[in-house]
């Protein structure tokens, strides 16, 4: 049989260039200047960032200062008076590399004056990969799943909203999560929201 010529056939080459989008899921967060506008930029430059789709995107939560229990004993800074955070949390889908990624999310919040010191420290714009897919990472530059997204109320809140039946890998369904965390540090900002 003579072969046809199949003008939707994709070729060998073209197929191997092809990378899988992932689902990825980002938390935003911002304590210094002028907060929504911060994260109304943040999402602008996601937007625009080569093949990264954005999904969906939470309510804009206030939330209380968060450091880890080791931290809030007093080993490391105390935040307990710094400013309260706006955060958001996007779902999206890419076909980047992870640490492109990261690169990418890195040069963001350079351009929205975050100057990188102590940890935990007042900042203009914090840009944390919380999970890509099933990417397991352990290396100083890039962990995944982001090792302390299952005990932060100000991650867990606003994304049970906008993908509740959501698991966090090793951890289970973010639902529950969210119900072992005190939710009393997160208050959805019914009077503030993203623009598209
Ligand atoms: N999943 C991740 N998302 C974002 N950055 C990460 C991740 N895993 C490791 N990092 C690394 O963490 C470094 C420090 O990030 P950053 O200054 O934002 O820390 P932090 O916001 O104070 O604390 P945390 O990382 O607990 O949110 C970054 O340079 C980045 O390379
Ligand atoms: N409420 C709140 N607390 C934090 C946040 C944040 O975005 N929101 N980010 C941190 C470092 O990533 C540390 N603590």
């Amino acid at each position: 049989m003579s072969e046809t010529l199949n003008p939707f056939a994709i070729d060998a080459d073209t197929l191997s260039g092809m990378k899988p989008l992932r689902p990825v899921v980002l938390s935003l967060g911002s304590n210094l200047g002028d907060r929504l506008a911060n994260l109304q930029g943040a999402l602008m430059a996601l937007r625009e960032t080569p093949d990264l789709f954005i999904v969906d995107v939470s309510s804009v939560w206030e939330t209380k200062p968060w450091s880890s229990p080791e931290q809030a004993e007093g080993e490391g800074r105390d935040v307990s008076q710094d400013p309260a955070f706006l955060n958001v949390v996007v779902l999206a889908e890419t076909n980047q590399e992870p640490l492109t990624m990261l690169d990418r999310t890195m040069a963001i919040e350079d351009a929205f004056g975050r100057t990188r010191g102590e940890a935990n420290a007042p900042r203009t714009l914090d840009v944390d990969l919380i999970v890509m897919g099933k990417v397991e990472m352990d290396q100083p530059a890039l962990q995944l799943p982001h090792p302390h997204a299952h005990e932060r109320a100000f991650v867990l809140a606003p994304w049970v909203e906008i993908e509740p039946k959501a698991d966090l890998p090793g951890h289970g369904p973010i639902q529950d999560l969210l119900a072992k965390v005190d939710s009393s540090t997160v208050k959805r900002r019914e009077d503030l929201a993203l623009e598209d």
